[in-house]
Parts: C-alpha cells; structure tokens; sequence
C-alpha cells in the first residue's frame, strides 16, 4: 500500500481528511520539558548568554565563535520573505468539498465535480486585495476567495473573488492597476484603501473598471465576515465531458448563512478597534462548531452559444445574468478546521489558476490567460522554484516528473533516469484514457494583433444593471461610499472626470455624488437608463433559506444588581440556537445579582465595557434589575454601546428597568417600547424598528417561547433571535432615525 493510500485509510472522517493525514508527516508537536536543540539538533544548554569574556563584573566583546547565538540570529535574520504583491492579508482554513450527485457528468468527466461518494480536502485562504500584511481586515476592498482543492488527479485551484466581475479586461494592464490602486508612490499612503487619487484616476481613465467599481464601492467591499460573504472564480472556464463536448462555465459559492455587511462607519471603527476582526471571527466560528459553508454552484454555456449574447462571455468584466444562464448547485464546501501555524499553511499556501484536472479546462478570457502566467511566476519569487512541495501545497496524489533540482529540493527520487524518453519507462506520458490530462482540440481562425474583441467595447450596460438592482438603502450606501472615497481624492482633475463615468450609469447617482464632492453637476444623463434589474445581485436576495442566528455575537450588558434569572434564561434560549454571547460588565470578574436570586459570587463578565465596543457584537441585551438599570444610566460609554449600536442597525433587546434605561436615558428616537401599566409584571413584546421590549422573562417564558426564529412568532427571544437573522433593521436608516443619533 503507498504512503498516499495508507494515510487515506487512516483518515477518512470529515474533519481529518487526506490532506490532513498528509500534513502529519511534517507536523511537530512539543510536550512540556522537552529538549531545546539548534537546527542541526544537538542540544542548547544557554539560549539567554552569548558567548563572551568576562571577569565577572565587566562584559567582554561577544566571540564570533559562538555558533549557537550565530545560528539564532542568522534564522531570525532570514523569517521573512516577500509578502504576496497584492492580496498579502489573509486568513485560511481546511475544509472538505462534495458533490450532491452526479449531476454535473453532463458537462464534465472530472470525479471532483461528478462522484459524490469522494470527500476532496481543501485548503481555502480569504484576502484583502489592497493592504500589506499586517493592514486592517474591515477596510473597504474586494475580498480574495481562493481554494485550493487536493482532488486525487492532482490539485485544482479556484482562485476567486467575492465579486463576480474585475477592473479590467486584460491582463497586460493588471501592473497599472495594482500600481494604481495600492499606496501611491512618492509617500506609500493610503494602506489598506482605495480612496486616493491615483487609483481614482486610473479607473476614471479605464471604463472598463465601471462595474467592478460599483461592486466594490456597494456593501460588497466591507462584508461581516468571510463566511458571509459569496465566492466567485470570475473568470470563464470550461468543462469537458465524457462524449469530448465543451462547455464554457462559472464557478459560485453561495454562503449559507447569508450575504451580508458591515456598515461603513463600524468598518472604520472595527480598524482600529480590532484589526484582525475577520480572521479571528473565522476562526471563532470553526472552533466554536459552527463550520462555514457554502453551496457550490455553476454556471454553464455550451460551446455553440458561445456568441449569442450582447456581451462576450469571455470578458471578465461581465456577469452572466442569472435570467439568461441559470445556477445549478452541485455541491458545498465546508471549512471545519483552522490551522496550526499560520506561517506554514496560510502564508506558503500558494494558488495557480493553471491549476487545472481533467476535465476542466481553460478559455481565452485573455485575463484569464494572463493569470495562468502570473501565478506560477510570482510563486518563484515568493517562495522559491520547489514551492509545490511544500506541506500545504504538495497534492495527495503520487507526484512524478522529471523537474529537478533548484533551491530547496526536497524530494528524493532513486532513479538513475531523470528525462523522457528512457529505457526504464519510468515517469512516461499517460495517455488520455488512462487519466493523462489532454486539451481540447480548439479550431481556431484569426490575425495575430494587440486588440480586444468589438463587445469587449462596451462598459455601462452591466454597472447600470448592478446599480438599478440594488435595494433603496444599498443605493444610498453606495453613493455614500463613492462620496467618501472622492473626498479623500485631492486632485480636482480626479474627483470631477469620475462624474462623467457615473453619469452613463446613472443621471440621479451622478449628480448625489457631484452635489457632495465638488463634481460639475451633470444636466443631463451621459447615456439613458435601461432600467433592467437581475437576481442575485442585491444582498437581500441572500438572506439564509432558514432564519439563523448560528454563530451571531451577542452582547449582554450587566452591572450589579441585574435580574441574572431572566439573564440566564434570555442566553440559555439564544444559545440553543448556537448564537455566542458574551456578558460585558463593569469589570471581568464576578457581577452580583439583584437581592435574593442566589448565585454563588454572581455572574462572570467576560469583558469590561472599555474592553470592548459595541462594534464587535451583532446584537445588544440589556436585562432587567433597578440598581443595575441605575448604575448604567450614569455612565455614558454604556449609554454610548447602545447608542453606536442603534446607529448601526443591530437589534436591540430589553427588560423591564433595561426598557426604562433606554426609554429615560439612551432616547432611541422614533421607537415603540414596552409600556408597563403598573409594574413590569408583564411579558408583552413590543418590537418596534428592530428593538424588542417586554416586562419580563422568566424560564417558563422560555419553555412558551421555544425559540422559533421566525417573522410572527410572539415570544420575547425569539422575536430577537428573528430580528438577528435579518441581519440589521435598514428601515431604522431609511427612515431617518439612525441619523438622529449620535454615535
Ligand atoms: C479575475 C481576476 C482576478 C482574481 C479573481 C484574482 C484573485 C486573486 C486572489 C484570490 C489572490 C490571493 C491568493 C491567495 O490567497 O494566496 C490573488 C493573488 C495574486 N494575483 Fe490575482 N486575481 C485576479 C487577477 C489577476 C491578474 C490579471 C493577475 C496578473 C496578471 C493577478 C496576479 C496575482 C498575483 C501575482 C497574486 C499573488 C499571488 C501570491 O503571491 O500567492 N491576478 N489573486
């Protein structure tokens, strides 16, 4: 039995794939009191003292000769290596991908996406594009979705975005762009944004940029998280099945708890608040159980359409609108493990887009066609020519070539044969029926010159058909957003030419941003409106099938004196329906409940309230108790946490005194609250713009409650858990009230 298969055998659940069966072979564990040895392994006696003369009281010079303080340093010299040219801020995780059925056999012979008896490892890192390595996770950017699934006929590779569309259409102009876009170069600012003159320029000089830009300055470019957000491999591939037919495809994952953001000024927050704000979210999810996932979809065109629609379909610059080319959902990935060092796994991850199996092919998507260069290469110069051995990258399937040598080698091959053909008939091409990977046989007819196809021409269509579809509020985050990254543009020149591109999208969306930033206001539309909508453009068309609160953080603010009866019976009924919540007091220890509810020393605060901000939470609960309710209204930064969370659209959760506090003391303008008619002796529930108020709640509200996460239920927490599925009240916003409020 190989080493590949044994390790199969041994590892076959899903949370210890092949893959991870694979990385074992290089994975260290140390236990308490084990020794200390330099990298050639004999043991260290000192790693505090360098070697040197001394007296005893006086330092000598360091000798030279210590070649143990030498090797310490010379390793530490040497950790870093160049950081990814763009997208160099990630996160990863393992995972697993399957396919419900072999539904997809009629486009495609490749097992990975037809056999749904196999479980293919994968290892999937997300990103931001712009910010170097240690830039901030919430800053407004595309997000980078790659996977990297280890299929037993070698690795593949989806190297994806979370927007179906990019900036530009070939890849010779990618250098300028990224040039643009990252920070300018006589003072390396901005990190991390977008919102300068240089990448504005570029775009306002480069229509074919429209649309992406519209995808990245809508809510796309600041989501919740990443297991919120949706992955698209962008450019067109293709399939090739089992009777040699083509077909051209694209590839989607569809996050199943939603799509969904963050709002632009808790991004701004979240920066400085808690950086590395997604990777840890990530993170907290998989431990926590709550594994990300997403349904796998494609989008298929079989090669004799290929002309039969008003835009190229090889144009990365284009959606293929759902009405016209439906999703099929064939599979899911799901990520349930993290990493166990970060350097190793997710910053030596290394993706290709030429990393393609049998089956599944490539088009002439000339950005496509560039990326199939670039990967490869930049992998050299990150990493070094032997980078596809490395642990993460190396497939799970025998590897055999006749490539040797460069830095870093770490195979051994025993043969005395290293080129084809030999005498041995070792390492020897395989035909296509036995597995060898074959192109497909393409007729192709034309002229050999730098040009792009005549529909390649046309730039406002789809960024008009993006922007028409949008909900009302998403439209005012956009033009919000567009307004801010103008402003921070100082070159006049910039900030009005990009009004000319917005007005062949749209005449109402040119002049709200030409108003705001100094624009010449246009008089009248650069080109008309189609007034055409698609599915599955707006966020709201995402909402999760079943409401959910998994993995939602909910912060519960107490100080002493608080009912920790109803408290315990609120989190016992959210976290049934896995939501996380954490308990913010006035310190982090033990908080003491209202007199006469026994405790032990109380109720442990996981956080204080300058410990952590509104921001990092989902949801607000503020319980019941006079003297708590007291002690809250005096001080601002908790009258603040409520206040910012209101500005943000989160729900918010009261009882009894905790109503009062928000009815006296925070003033959220524009609620209904719970009105007591004598006492609070009442568990009424009165949700009015996405705040849910009662009297009281106690364990036998929590048995008639019984946490239906749905629109009409009656019970106090479950009328919150449904608010928090819906992610935020945007009517709050649309209708004036969230403005009102300071925060
Ligand atoms: C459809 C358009 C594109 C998408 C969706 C895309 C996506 C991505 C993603 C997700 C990564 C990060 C991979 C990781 O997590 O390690 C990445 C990195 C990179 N991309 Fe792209 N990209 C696109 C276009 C291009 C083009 C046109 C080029 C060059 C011609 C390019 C060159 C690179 C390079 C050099 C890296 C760094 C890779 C590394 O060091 O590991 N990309 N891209």
């Amino acid at each position: 039995m190989s080493f590949g298969e044994s390790v199969e055998k041994a590892f076959t659940t899903m949370t210890s794939t092949r893959k991870i069966g694979d990385l074992q072979r290089d994975i260290q564990e140390p236990r308490p009191n084990d020794p200390l040895t330099t990298d050639h392994g004999v043991k260290v006696s000192d790693t505090d003292n360098w070697l040197r003369i001394t007296n005893g009281s006086h330092n000598g010079p360091s000798l030279l000769e210590d070649q143990i303080g030498r090797e310490k340093i010379h390793r530490f010299d040497h950790e870093r290596i160049p950081e990814r040219v763009v997208h160099a801020r990630g996160a990863g995780a393992h995972g697993y991908f399957k396919v419900f059925d072999d539904r997809a056999s009629k486009y495609t012979f490749a097992p990975v996406l037809t056999d749904s008896s196999r479980t293919t490892p994968v290892f999937t890192r997300f990103s931001t594009v712009q910010g170097s390595r240690g830039s901030a996770d919430t800053v407004r950017d595309v997000r980078g979705f790659a996977t990297k699934f280890y299929t037993e006929e070698g690795n593949w590779d989806i190297v994806g975005n979370d927007i179906p569309v990019f900036f530009i259409q070939d890849a010779i102009k990618f250098p300028d762009f990224v040039h643009a876009v990252k920070p300018e170069p006589h003072n390396e600012v901005p990190q991390g944004q977008t919102a300068h003159n240089n990448f504005w320029d570029f775009v306002g000089l480069q229509p074919e940029s429209a649309h992406m830009v519209m995808w990245a300055m809508s809510d796309r470019g600041v989501p919740r998280s990443f297991r919120m957000m949706q992955g698209f491999g962008v450019n067109t591939f293709t399939l090739l099945n089992a009777s040699g037919e083509r077909h051209f495809v694209k590839f989607h994952f569809i996050p199943e708890l939603g799509v969904h953001s963050l709002v632009w000024d808790e991004a701004l927050k979240i920066g400085g608040q808690d950086p590395d704000f997604h990777r840890k979210d990530l993170n907290e999810a998989i431990e926590n159980g709550a594994y990300p996932k997403w349904k796998f979809a494609i989008q298929t065109i079989s090669q004799s359409k290929e002309h039969a629609f008003d835009f190229d379909i090889l144009d990365a610059t284009k959606i293929w609108p759902q009405e016209l080319v439906p999703l099929e959902e064939i599979g899911e990935l799901v990520l349930n493990r993290v990493v166990d060092e970060f350097f190793p796994e997710t910053e030596q991850v290394a993706f290709c887009t030429s990393h393609v199996v049998p089956g599944i092919g490539f088009s002439d998507d000339p950005l496509l066609q560039g990326r199939n260069f670039s990967y490869f290469d930049t992998q050299v110069s990150r990493l070094g020519i032997n980078w596809e051995e490395l642990p993460i990258n190396r497939p799970v399937c025998p590897v055999l070539s006749h490539n040797r040598d460069g830095k870093s080698r770490h195979r051994i091959v025993k043969s005395d044969v290293n080129y084809w053909p030999n005498r041995k008939n070792e390492g020897r091409p395989v035909p296509p029926e036995e597995g060898g990977y074959v192109e497909y046989a393409q007729r192709l007819d034309g002229i050999k010159k730098r040009a792009r196809g005549e529909k390649f021409q046309e730039h406002f269509n789809q960024p008009q058909l993006f922007y028409n579809s949008l909900a009302a509020y998403e439209k005012v985050h956009l033009v919000n957003a567009i307004c801010f990254e103008l402003s921070h543009c100082e070159d006049p020149v910039v900030y009005k030419s990009y009004i000319d591109i917005l007005n062949n999208i749209d005449f109402d969306l040119a002049k709200a941003v030409a108003i705001k930033v100094n624009g010449e206001v246009p008089t009248k539309p650069g080109r008309p409106n189609h007034g055409k909508k698609s599915k599955g453009l707006s966020q709201l068309d995402f909402l999760p099938k079943e409401p959910t609160i998994v993995s939602r953080r909910i912060a519960i603010l107490i100080t002493d004196g608080f009912n920790a009866v109803e408290m315990q019976a609120v989190r016992a009924a959210l976290t049934s329906a896995k939501a996380v919540c954490y308990v913010i007091g006035p310190r982090r220890n033990f908080i003491r409940p209202m007199s006469g509810q026994d405790f032990g020393r109380g109720v442990f605060a996981d956080h204080h309230f300058e410990g952590q901000r509104s921001t990092l939470f989902d949801a607000i609960y503020i319980p019941s108790g006079e003297e708590h309710a007291k002690t809250l209204a005096k001080s601002g930064r908790v009258v603040h946490w409520v206040r910012e969370a209101f500005g943000h659209l989160k729900p918010i959760a009261a009882v009894g005194e905790g109503v009062d506090f928000l009815r006296n003391v925070v003033r959220l303008p524009g609620v209904d609250l719970f009105v007591p008619s004598h006492n609070h002796d009442s568990d009424e529930v009165v949700t009015s713009y996405g705040v849910i108020t009662t009297g009281k709640y106690s364990i036998s509200s929590a048995v008639t409650d019984a946490l239906q996460i749905a629109p009409d239920t009656r019970g106090f927490a479950s009328n919150f858990a449904f608010q928090i599925s819906q992610h935020r009240c945007y009517k709050r916003e649309s209708d004036g009230l969230s403005d009102q409020v300071a925060f």
